[in-house]
């Protein structure tokens, strides 16, 4: 499953985000790749010593755990290894797929993709997923995230022209089988949907006791 969220942070935290990066703070992307999409990434990172990229990570972090959507479809059990992105005109990321486990033995499960800046500043830089019959192509304004599988083959196109900031970074889910989240999610979504229109109902109370006990058999701590 494949999902967005809109508006994780106000605009003017946003920019004040933006307003913080220092280009001459980033550096190579290839030193955080694996040996083979090393081969493919051409962009710059903020470097991991710079102390106010601690903050910003942690900030982002914050809004993505405490934001219902992201809770109810992703289940996060960690966030974790963030990087903030700039690709300038004539940089991409080819084709690859994230590394299964990263850092301290943390699994990738989602990878996410957060849009700093707004699709206005830069032409091409896409994120394009390989989806079985064909690709899907993202661009989102900036403040919302993209949330997709990291099983995934994928890639950053050419930035044609301007700046790309992103910041990405991957979950590691208390459901590792993307179908059991999938079930939970809906099964979360029919709760809410029951208790909006007909409060805490015997109906209400089956499907949160079936998603609890769902969650009891599948959960991976
Ligand atoms: O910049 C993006 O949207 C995704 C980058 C990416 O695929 C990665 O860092 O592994
Ligand atoms: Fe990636």
């Amino acid at each position: 499953m494949i999902f967005t969220l809109t508006n994780l942070l106000p605009p003017e935290e946003v920019t004040s985000i933006v307003n913080r990066l220092d280009p001459e703070d980033f550096i190579d992307g290839k030193l955080t790749a694996g040996w083979a999409a090393k081969r493919v990434k051409e962009n710059t990172q903020l470097g991991s010593k710079v102390s106010y990229g601690n903050e910003i990570k942690e900030k982002l972090k914050q809004a993505l755990i405490k934001h219902q959507k992201f809770q109810s479809a992703a289940r996060p059990k960690t966030v974790h290894s963030m990087l903030i992105s700039r690709y300038e005109a004539g940089m991409s990321y080819g084709a690859h797929v994230d590394n299964a486990l990263m850092g301290n033995h943390l699994r990738s499960d989602l990878s996410f993709t957060i849009f700093l800046n707004s699709p206005k500043g830069y032409e091409g830089g896409e994120l394009i997923i390989q989806e079985a019959e064909q690709d899907r192509a993202i661009k989102l304004e900036a403040g919302s995230v993209i949330v997709y599988p990291s099983s995934t083959l994928h890639r950053v196109a050419e930035v044609k022209t301007g700046v790309r900031l992103v910041a990405v970074g991957w979950v590691q889910s208390l459901f590792r089988d993307p179908a059991q989240r999938e079930i939970l999610y809906d099964l979360d979504r029919a709760r809410r949907s029951i208790f909006k229109t007909s409060g805490k109902s015997q109906e209400f109370d089956w499907i949160a006791k079936s998603m609890s006990n769902l969650m009891r058999q599948w959960s991976d701590m």
